[in-house]
């Protein structure tokens, strides 16, 4: 799927009439089947940009275009029909605790299926192989009929993201996939998504607070900050300095550590979006 954005801004519902927006003024093109991340400290917009292009939020100014079409002017079935290609994975993984993992992997598939389908698969699993295959790409096969509450905090993350391997999407959107893994099992989870990404030749759009996995494992780095694009580059042209200046002030989060999070426990835990429909 090829995304652009021109001169778009994007402001919360539920933000207070003085607060800046939290996407001003972006250019960006994505072509189709591209692959990149984005970087940035926390409040620079990056989850946000995940919202508007799986059109959770819309443009307050600007254009947003997904395959040259604009999401905001189509009917309401037609919208439906898009969002069915979108995959948004937020950062944690809206599971129900006392599903089994294969219906929660499965839900994946939820866009694609017709209402009696869909009500099928909730009580009797269809194409257990085809979860099983996805489960097994991130070392997660015997959980197969493991209760989703059972699963520790990376397992629930890797079975959300098992999840896009279900989904007929063209366009995957990940909030923080990485964030409840260990270094290896991020990178060996990078390793899966940018392949079958281009296996399948869907785009794939991540937001990542582990900037040396942006730089090593992709192409495309993009640098917000402040609501705002800093740069969009090949990672190798990341330098330091570039990183010293977007990180200002937050040189903590550059060096792996995870941002202050004053946010309830329970909230955290909360569902976000996982399909947008
Ligand atoms: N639901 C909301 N209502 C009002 N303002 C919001 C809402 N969600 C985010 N914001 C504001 O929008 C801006 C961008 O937030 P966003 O969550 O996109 O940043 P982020 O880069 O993803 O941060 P983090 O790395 O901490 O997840 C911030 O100023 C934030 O306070």
């Amino acid at each position: 799927m090829a995304l652009t954005l021109e001169d778009v801004s994007v402001r919360h519902p539920q933000a207070s009439s003085g607060q800046a927006a939290a996407l001003q003024s972006l250019d960006l093109r994505i072509a189709p089947g591209e692959q990149l991340a984005v970087i940035g400290p926390s409040g620079a917009g990056k989850t946000t940009l995940l919202q508007l292009l799986g059109c959770a939020l819309r443009p307050a100014t600007g254009r947003l275009l997904l395959d040259g079409q604009q999401p905001w002017t189509l009917s309401a079935t037609e919208l439906r029909r898009l969002r069915a290609y979108l995959f948004l994975a937020p950062q944690v993984p809206p599971l129900p605790p006392r599903q089994r993992v294969v219906t929660a992997v499965l839900a994946g598939r939820l866009p694609a299926m017709g209402a009696i389908e869909s009500l099928i698969s909730l009580f009797k699993p269809q194409d257990i192989p085809a979860v099983f295959e996805a489960l097994e790409r991130f070392d997660l096969g015997d959980k197969l009929f493991q209760r989703v509450d059972r699963l520790s905090g990376g397992e629930r993350q890797r079975v959300g993201l098992a999840r896009a391997m279900l989904a007929p999407a063209r366009l995957w959107l990940l909030d923080e996939p990485l964030s409840s893994l260990d270094p290896t099992r991020a990178r060996q989870a990078v390793a899966v998504l940018r392949e079958q990404a281009q296996v399948r030749g869907v785009t794939l759009v991540t937001t990542l607070h582990q900037v040396e996995v942006a730089l090593q494992q992709f192409p495309r780095v993009i640098g917000m900050r402040d609501g705002r694009l800093m740069f969009d580059l090949p990672a190798d042209q990341v330098s330091p300095e570039l990183l010293a200046r977007l990180y200002e002030q937050h040189e903590q989060e550059l060096h792996g550590a995870a941002p202050a999070d004053d946010t309830p426990p329970l909230a955290q835990a909360m569902p976000v979006v996982m399909q947008c429909r």
